[in-house]
């Protein structure tokens, strides 16, 4: 795990808080992405080295749509930017904790990403970013 790559937070409305987070970053989200496999659609924004990843659901199945009725609004999960996603999946299976997509699937910003059970990592949804060169 390099850095954090960025942090995801759900959100009800993509629009009302692009508008929200560009007050309080005083920039816009500098890209907006659907990611259908996922059942959202995404803006980010910079904040100096942080990027933060804003997640609306585009259907009721999405993860974002259940997480949405259990806990409202909020952090979502946390994402490492990494070397080589698949050494890594093979890492952390190894050291105990639960990959949910063993095969690295495509996310937005050009990333491959794997996540992490919250189970196996005190609670906190973790998603291993690669950079797709
Ligand atoms: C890929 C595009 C973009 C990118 O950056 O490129 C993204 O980041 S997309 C983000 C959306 N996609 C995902 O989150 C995929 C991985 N997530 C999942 O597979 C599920 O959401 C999962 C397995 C984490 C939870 O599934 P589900 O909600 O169906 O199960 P439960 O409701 O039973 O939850 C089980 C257990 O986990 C707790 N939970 C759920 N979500 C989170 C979370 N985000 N952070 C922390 N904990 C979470 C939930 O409360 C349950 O715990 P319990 O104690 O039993 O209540
Ligand atoms: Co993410």
């Amino acid at each position: 795990m390099r850095k954090i790559e960025h942090i995801g937070i759900a959100v009800k409305s993509l629009k009302e808080s692009n508008e929200l987070f560009e007050k309080l970053l005083g920039t816009p989200a500098y890209k907006e992405e659907e990611v259908a496999s996922e059942g959202v659609k995404t803006s980010f924004f910079m904040n100096g080295p942080n990027k933060i990843e804003l997640l609306e659901a585009t259907n009721p199945d999405s993860p974002i749509a259940k997480f949405l009725e259990k806990k409202g609004e909020g952090i979502h999960h946390i994402a490492f930017d990494v070397e080589d996603i698949v050494v890594e999946i093979e890492r952390l299976k190894k050291e105990g904790f639960t990959v949910l997509n063993e095969m690295p699937k495509k996310g937005a910003d050009n990333k491959l990403v794997a996540f992490l059970h919250p189970k196996t990592t005190n609670g906190v949804l973790i998603e291993l970013c690669q950079e797709i060169k």
